[in-house]
């Protein structure tokens, strides 16, 4: 929004604030991922770099996509799950990269994730819940004690515990796991589609919006920006709506 100075003429559009949305970076390869960041790394907070390229380009794409993001948030998104000595090294190993999130899955437990906080205290130690792709009958099928709801709530209580700065959980059990872990801790929602937006592979989203209202900290949206005509305009376009 621009503002009126008296006797100064129009003033320069303040640059608005990024949006508290984390941009999930999946593409093939870095040229792909770096044009991706450079285009929406005006309108968002913080840039995802998750399997697909990690495993690809390694340490490289985190530097590359901070850099043509403008300085933005690395999420670095690995979802680590193993024994707590393995995942501690893994933790270890891209710390130096000073990624402000790292993922690791909570149904590995306690020690687990106390190891990946432990051996990376600069970093925001992220569990992931129970994925936003799975639905109820996903859950009875692996026999995790469910509805989803109790058992994201049981996992969040859990990690918070075991030293997790954050939380991933899908926006409809968001405010439920606020009552659960209380205020200073990251509340991270994937599962976020636009409305009319195609779902893909998610089961439990909500809008943008409705994340924020409920108490989300960090969006995360991939396809609905990522495979857009214009990258750069799907995004300032969720920033807009966040904003209003
Ligand atoms: O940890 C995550 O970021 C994550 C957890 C989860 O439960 N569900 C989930 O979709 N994600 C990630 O969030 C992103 C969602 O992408 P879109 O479905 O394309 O918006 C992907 O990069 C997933 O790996």
């Amino acid at each position: 929004m621009s503002a009126q100075t008296p006797g100064a003429g129009t003033a320069p559009a303040a640059p608005a604030a990024p949006a508290p949305v984390a941009v999930a970076l999946d593409a093939p390869d870095l040229g792909t991922a770096v044009a991706l960041a450079e285009a929406v790394g005006p309108h968002v907070s913080t840039l995802k770099v998750g399997l697909e390229l990690y495993l690809r380009e390694g340490a490289e794409a985190v530097r590359a996509v901070r850099e043509a993001g403008g300085g933005r948030e690395v999420f670095l998104d690995l979802k680590l799950h193993d024994i707590p000595n393995t995942v501690a090294g893994g933790a270890r190993s891209v710390a130096s990269l000073e990624p402000a999130y790292l993922t690791v899955h909570a149904l590995g437990g306690t020690a687990m994730i106390r190891a990946a906080a432990e051996a990376a205290p600069r970093t925001k130690i992220v569990a992931v819940t129970v994925l936003t792709s799975m639905a109820e009958e996903d859950l009875q099928a692996i026999g995790l004690a469910g509805p989803s709801i109790d058992a994201v709530r049981r996992l969040a209580a859990l990690s918070v515990a075991a030293g997790a700065r954050a939380i991933v959980c899908s926006p409809r059990e968001v405010a439920a796991v606020r009552a659960e872990v209380g205020a200073g801790i990251d509340l991270i929602t994937p599962g976020v589609r636009p409305a009319g937006a195609a779902l893909g592979d998610q089961t439990r989203v909500a809008t943008p919006e409705q994340a924020l209202a409920d108490g989300a900290d960090l969006l995360v949206v991939g396809r609905p920006i990522t495979a857009a005509a214009d990258p750069g305009r799907a995004a300032a376009e969720i920033a807009a709506a966040l904003r209003r």
